[in-house]
């Protein structure tokens, strides 16, 4: 009998990934040394399971990889799983880390002096075009989005959008760009998300990964 394949598991380089490898180590997933190496150029990692690869990709990527099968599993922000809202991930479990929230923010000038609650149209930088336009649609506002990739709070200020959405966490970057949150979309957490398609052919395998990583959400509100 052959030796099912390994399984890929894509982590987010970005801020998740402090939180996530403490919880993977619980699960008894080791990445190799190279992974912690800054100099090495590696993307793809063996780990202290034999059946299991680490590969480390952008935040918004690792959804990509999942929903299309190139990686049976990760771990994302659900900020992410609800700007792609794709049909083949499953998002199971709530990890209970990398908490913040997606927010409106303005000026703080344009709040007091209600010059953005007068407009007809707003113009709004973000890095979720998707959430934005569902979010204005539900107010019947109308919204042109402006895509950034990051650095948005610095759009108002230079005249390329009238507000943000952007993620908030203790609301420091808002303030020291002069901006103010205005309404709260949605709160955001990581979670484990599984391909839907790998959950049917390797159930045994996913179904034990879903578990585990439940188990340790668990504990870990418990605690
Ligand atoms: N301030 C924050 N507090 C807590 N969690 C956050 C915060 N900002 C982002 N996150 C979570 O971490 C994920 C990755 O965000 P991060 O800002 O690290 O990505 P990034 O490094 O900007 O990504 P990339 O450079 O790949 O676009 C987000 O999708 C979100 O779920
Ligand atoms: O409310 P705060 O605690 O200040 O956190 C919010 C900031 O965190 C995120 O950016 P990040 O620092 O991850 O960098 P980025 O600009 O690369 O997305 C987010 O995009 C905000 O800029």
């Amino acid at each position: 009998m052959t030796a099912p394949a390994s399984i890929v598991f894509a982590l987010p380089k970005g801020r998740i990934l402090d939180e996530a490898l403490p919880l993977l180590d619980k699960a008894g997933v080791v990445p190799e040394a190279d992974f912690f190496d800054k100099a090495s150029r590696k993307l793809s990692f063996a780990t202290s399971r034999a059946d299991m690869t680490i590969i480390r990709v952008r935040a918004f990527d690792v959804a990509t990889f999942v929903a299309h099968g190139a990686a049976q599993a990760g771990i994302v922000g659900s900020d992410v799983i609800d700007e792609f809202d794709y049909a083949d991930l499953y998002a199971p479990v709530d990890l209970d880390i990398g908490h913040c929230r997606l927010s409106v923010a303005e000026p703080a000038e344009a709040v007091a002096s209600g010059a953005t609650a007068r407009e007809s149209h707003a113009r709004v930088a973000t890095k979720y075009p998707s959430l934005t336009r569902r979010h204005f649609e539900k107010l019947g506002v109308a919204a042109e989005v402006v895509k950034l990739n990051g650095a948005m709070e610095l759009a108002p200020s230079l005249g390329l959008a009238s507000r943000i959405v952007d993620l908030v966490s203790s609301g420091r970057t808002l303030k020291d760009n002069g901006l103010v949150e205005t309404s709260r979309i949605m709160p955001v957490s990581a979670r484990l998300i599984v391909n839907r398609a790998a959950l049917k052919t390797d159930s045994a395998r996913m179904g034990a990964l879903i578990d585990t990583f439940r188990e340790l959400a668990a504990r870990g509100k418990a605690a």
